[in-house]
């Protein structure tokens, strides 16, 4: 299991993630992202659904048409892990292609 990030690995690692935010009040992060249409939103889904299998590592996600909504965080650990982190930096890759 991936334990917490501490507080100073995770405000460094989040300097690094500019796309994501804090949840209020949660240990985690998220993400808004807007695609061309539906298809290019479960296209994108498919492609993270696929790591996160492959992780073991899931996103907690929102879709609507064209809308992806994420959150990450480690419900093993009760907060952000270095899992987010990776999860993370492979959605921004994946987004950034589509
Ligand atoms: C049993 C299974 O390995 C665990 O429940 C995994 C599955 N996916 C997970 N995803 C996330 N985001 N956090 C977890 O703690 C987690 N745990």
């Amino acid at each position: 299991m991936s334990p917490k990030l501490g507080d100073d690995e995770r405000a460094a690692a989040l300097a690094t993630l500019p796309e994501w935010a804090p949840v209020p009040g949660r240990d985690a992060i998220t993400r808004s992202i807007r695609f061309k249409d539906f298809n290019a939103a479960f296209a994108f889904m498919t492609r993270v659904a696929l790591k996160a299998e492959k992780m073991d590592h899931h996103p907690e996600w929102f879709n609507v048409y064209n809308r992806v909504d994420l959150t990450l965080s480690t419900h093993d650990a009760g907060g952000l892990s270095e899992r987010d982190i990776e999860l993370a930096r492979f959605i921004d890759q994946v987004a950034a292609g589509s």
